[in-house]
C-alpha cells in the first residue's frame, strides 16, 4: 500500500463568504479504504467534487492519479475522470431505461466502437459483482433502495475506475441493507483492486469499510487513524461526534 493515488495538500475552497475546506491534507494510498466522516454540511461532498475534477479549489494542490487536477486541459481531465468513478448518493440511474441500459449507457457513450457482445459481456460482470444478475431487465423504480445503490456501484464499476468515490453509500437505508453495501463496498475492494474515498456520517460505514477514518469538521480534518485510534480518544469534538450517531 505505498504508492498514492491521491494526494492533497493545504486544500481551499470557499463559495463567497462562506468558507467550506480550510486547509485540508489528505492521501489515499492504492486499495486503501479511507473514510471521510462528518457531519451536514462540513464539506465533504466539495472534496470530492475536488477530487473528481467538478469543482475548482482555491489554493492547494490536489494529486490525483499522479497528475495536478486543477492543471488539466479538458481532454486530460476527461481521460482522468474515467479513471475516478463517482458514486452519487441517490444512484442516478435513468428512470426510462432497464437496469442492463443503464449499465451499458456510460461504456458505449466512453467507447463508441465498442462490440455489444463485449457491452453483455461487461454488464454482466458488474452486475454479478454487485449480486444482481437477475434484475438485468428490470426499471429503476422497480428496485429498492438497497437494489438501487448496487446499481448505482455497478454503473460506476463498469468503466473499471482505479478510484471510486462514494457518497454517503447508506444514506436511507435499513441497518441490514447498510451492512450489505459496506460489505459490497469492501468485496469492490478486494475484487477489483480499487482505492476509495467514503464520505459518510454513519459510524457504522465508517468502522465497516475504512482502513483510515478521517473527521472533518467545518472544513478542516481534526482526527485521523483506524477507527480504534479516532475513537479512543477523550477529544469533545470527537465524543460529540459519537454520541450523535447514537452507538455507544
Ligand atoms: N456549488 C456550490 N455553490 C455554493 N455553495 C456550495 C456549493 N456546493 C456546496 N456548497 C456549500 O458548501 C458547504 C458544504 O457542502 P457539502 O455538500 O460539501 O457538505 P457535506 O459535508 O457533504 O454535507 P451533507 O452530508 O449534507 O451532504 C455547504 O454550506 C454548501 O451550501
Amino acid at each position: 500500500m505505498n504508492e498514492k493515488v491521491i494526494d492533497i495538500h493545504d486544500l481551499y475552497k470557499s463559495f463567497g463568504s462562506n468558507h467550506v475546506l480550510r486547509g485540508i491534507d489528505i492521501d489515499v494510498h492504492k486499495g486503501e479504504n479511507v473514510v471521510v466522516l462528518g457531519r451536514s454540511g462540513t464539506g465533504k461532498s466539495v472534496l470530492i467534487k475536488i477530487i473528481a475534477g467538478l469543482l475548482q479549489p482555491d489554493a492547494g494542490t490536489v494529486n490525483v492519479l499522479g497528475q495536478e487536477v486543477d492543471k488539466l486541459d479538458s481532454v486530460a481531465l476527461r481521460e482522468l475522470r474515467l479513471k475516478v468513478g463517482f458514486c452519487f448518493q441517490h444512484g442516478a440511474l435513468y428512470d426510462s431505461m432497464t437496469v442492463g441500459e443503464n449499465l451499458a449507457f456510460p461504456l458505449k457513450r466512453n467507447t463508441p466502437n465498442i462490440k455489444q457482445e463485449q457491452v453483455k459481456r461487461m454488464v454482466s460482470v458488474v452486475l454479478e459483482a454487485v449480486g444482481l444478475a437477475k434484475t438485468i431487465d428490470q426499471m429503476p423504480s422497480e428496485l429498492s433502495g438497497g437494489q438501487r445503490k448496487r446499481i448505482g456501484i455497478a454503473r460506476t464499476l463498469i468503466l473499471r475506475p482505479d478510484i471510486m468515490l462514494y457518497d454517503e453509500p447508506t444514506a436511507g437505508l435499513d441497518p441490514i441493507t447498510c451492512t450489505e453495501i459496506n460489505n459490497l463496498i469492501n468485496e469492490v475492494q478486494r475484487r477489483f483492486h480499487t482505492s476509495s474515498i467514503i464520505i459518510t456520517h454513519d459510524l457504522a460505514c465508517a468502522k465497516q469499510t475504512g482502513d483510515k477514518i478521517v473527521v472533518m469538521k467545518e472544513g478542516k480534518f481534526v482526527k485521523q487513524g483506524n477507527f480504534e485510534e479516532v475513537f479512543s480518544t477523550q477529544d469533545d469534538l470527537i465524543k460529540e461526534f459519537y454520541d450523535y450517531n447514537f452507538i455507544q
